[in-house]
């Protein structure tokens, strides 16, 4: 039965420092646990502040990052390093700042790769790509998987009433995505799901209603926020605008 979290911080500052100080603690259990660490990163302006965050913190030498794999949970599908690509601005906001093992890093194919532009292809070699890093087991252990939340309650590429709601395999293309770029790579609900903890992190007043039907309870194809949660751990981290509308019910989950 997954354990659901709720912290609200100040501010988005507070919020982005508060995550980054979390997922370093949490790479370091877990590698004092397994040896080594596995975390989902997403895209958003949200994620980049926590990036930029781990960048800054201190205790962020106390990972051993050569043993951190980094896998992405959803990917606008572009041309290699451009500006809009989740992956380039991971890159520039904290990847390129840590010491970590190239092969370790595994970014979703972008539009100009050996698959062309070709959104279905390139997530069938991305869902290789995680079954081969995966064996025996059908899918990596993820030990943390960020995501943003969107207005309309999307996280990762996973808009509401898309059909990529319906889809069961493990990694999906997306066209016609309501946020640009039109059409993304994403990881399906079923694979968000088989992670150690999800971290639904969201700032902003624009925000609180789609936090609040999620907690509500909202259906996952028309909210999808309301249908991701962690194997362990399902954490809501938030500001306080982002938090304005949630039931005093729900706070109480701190
Ligand atoms: O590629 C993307 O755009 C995302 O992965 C998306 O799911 C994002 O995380 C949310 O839209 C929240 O983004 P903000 O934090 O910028 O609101």
């Amino acid at each position: 039965m997954t354990h659901t979290t709720l912290v609200v911080h100040a501010d988005p500052d507070l919020l982005a420092q508060a995550v980054a100080a979390r997922l370093v603690v949490k790479v370091i259990d877990a590698q004092a646990e397994r040896g080594q660490a596995s975390i989902v990163l997403t895209g958003g302006r949200i994620a980049a502040a926590v990036y930029r965050a781990v960048r800054d913190l201190p205790a962020r030498d106390a990972v051993d990052w050569s043993r951190v794999d980094v896998w992405w949970g959803d990917e606008r599908f572009l041309p290699a390093g451009h500006p809009d690509r989740n992956e380039t601005q991971a890159r520039a906001a904290l990847l390129d700042h840590l010491p970590l093992s190239p092969a370790r890093v595994h970014p979703m194919p972008p539009s100009d790769g050996p698959d062309g532009a070709d959104p279905e292809a390139a997530a069938a070699r991305y869902a290789e790509t995680l079954a081969t890093a995966a064996r025996p087991a059908a899918l990596p252990h993820f030990d943390v998987l960020m995501l943003g939340v969107g207005e309309d309650g999307h996280v990762a590429s996973i808009f509401p009433e898309h059909p990529v709601g319906y889809e069961t395999r493990a990694v999906s293309a997306v066209r016609g995505s309501p946020k640009p770029p039109p059409v993304r790579t994403t990881l399906t609900r079923s694979t968000i799901n088989s992670a150690e903890e999800v971290w639904l992190i969201a700032a902003g007043a624009d925000k609180s209603a789609a936090v609040r039907m999620a907690l509500a309870g909202a259906g996952p194809v028309q909210l999808p926020a309301a249908g991701v949660h962690g194997v362990g751990a399902t954490r809501w981290l938030l500001d306080r605008a982002a938090a304005a509308e949630v039931a005093p019910t729900f706070r109480s989950l701190r």
